[in-house]
């Protein structure tokens, strides 16, 4: 399973875990404005807006897991599996397919209220990508400078939630996700007075003792809640480290740990990459499973006019600095 979260300070940042038990070869890929981006049912655009993002790149085209373009507009694509439902054709309508979504979006708008109108007339359609890349259960958060919105595609069609929460995983539906929060309203950062009976004398016996009950676990329900805890608690400084720093805590605080989760015969779930991209200015950091450095590319440094991809493989080896000459052994 996966999260998104985002994080503002000074600037906007927009965040993601991607979890998986295995990778499929994903690269940090830049999409400049003139690379020709062929939707199979709405025509070829020639000219889009510039996209920087985690991407699978089949056969030239930029499978995107998470993206943000140049105007700060981000979205990612999260599993939701059992309740993604993907239409026939209709008249009328941009019929879009899943993988398409995000390039659609992200080549034409610049903020929420300009995707608003093109959820008017989207008809998620059916249509896989390749033999190879079958269609595969998505929902997804998006999200601007000022707030975020939640897109599913179900069984009754195509829902758009207000995500004042700034927040996604995976299943239930995110109006489950949303009451569920009810269940957590007592949960405080602060030091619990004892409310529980006047005939007892009960102290705290250590500070955090305002979350006791925040889920602990690595289902997509209480990833939700705590990643929610911990994202609307946080405080930072506004500078870039700090901000970052803080944003890869709060993906932190719901990353997965190889063996926790089993993922059928494949192997376990665990946090493949963990992204943060500062949306305001196109810088993309992300880190690996085994590379907890933080790595950076600059949407800016790019020939954002050219028409040709960029990818830039993500760097997955451990990278230790040796502070004292020390050699590792093995
Ligand atoms: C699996 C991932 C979600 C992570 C997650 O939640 N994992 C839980 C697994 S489990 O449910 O717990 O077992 C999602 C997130 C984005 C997706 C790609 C989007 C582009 C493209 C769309 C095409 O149509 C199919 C191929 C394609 C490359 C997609 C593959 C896969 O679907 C990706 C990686």
């Amino acid at each position: 399973m996966c999260t998104a979260v985002t994080y503002r300070t000074h600037d906007h940042y927009f965040g993601r875990n991607l979890d998986l038990p295995s990778s499929y070869q994903e690269t940090v890929t830049i999409t400049p404005r003139n690379f020709p981006l062929p939707f199979r049912r709405a025509g070829l655009r020639r000219k889009h807006y510039a996209i920087i993002g985690v991407a699978l790149v089949d056969r030239g085209y930029p499978l995107y897991y998470d993206a943000t373009n140049e105007k700060g507009l981000s979205i990612a694509g999260l599993n939701f599996p059992g309740n993604a439902d993907f239409k026939p054709e209709a008249p009328d309508m941009d019929n879009i397919a899943p993988y398409e979504l995000i390039p659609w979006l992200l080549g034409q708008c610049t903020s929420l209220d300009q995707v608003k109108v093109l959820l008017r007339r989207l008809n998620l359609i059916r249509l896989p990508f390749s033999e190879r890349l079958p269609l595969t259960p998505l929902h997804w958060m998006i999200s601007d400078r000022d707030g975020s919105m939640t897109l599913e595609s179900v069984q009754e069609g195509l829902r758009v939630y207000d995500n004042p929460v700034g927040v996604l995983t995976n299943n239930p539906p995110f109006d489950f996700q949303m009451h569920h929060l009810t269940n957590f309203l007592n949960l405080t950062r602060e030091s619990p007075t004892n409310r529980f009976s006047p005939e007892l004398h009960l102290e705290p016996y250590s500070l955090g003792m305002g979350a006791l009950g925040l889920p602990g676990d690595l289902s997509s329900a209480s990833r939700f809640v705590r990643a929610a805890f911990t994202k609307l608690n946080s405080v930072s400084g506004a500078s870039e480290s700090e901000s970052i720093s803080q944003c890869f805590h709060i993906l932190g605080s719901v990353a997965q740990y190889r063996g926790c989760a089993r993922a059928g015969d494949d192997g376990f779930e665990h946090t493949l990459y963990t992204s943060c991209c500062n949306t305001d200015r196109g810088l993309y950091y992300y880190t690996t499973y085994e590379n907890s450095q933080i790595t950076c590319v600059d949407l800016h440094r790019e020939r954002l006019d050219s028409d040709q991809l960029v990818v830039y493989p993500m760097l997955k080896g451990q990278r230790i600095y040796l502070q004292n000459g020390c050699v590792p052994q093995r």
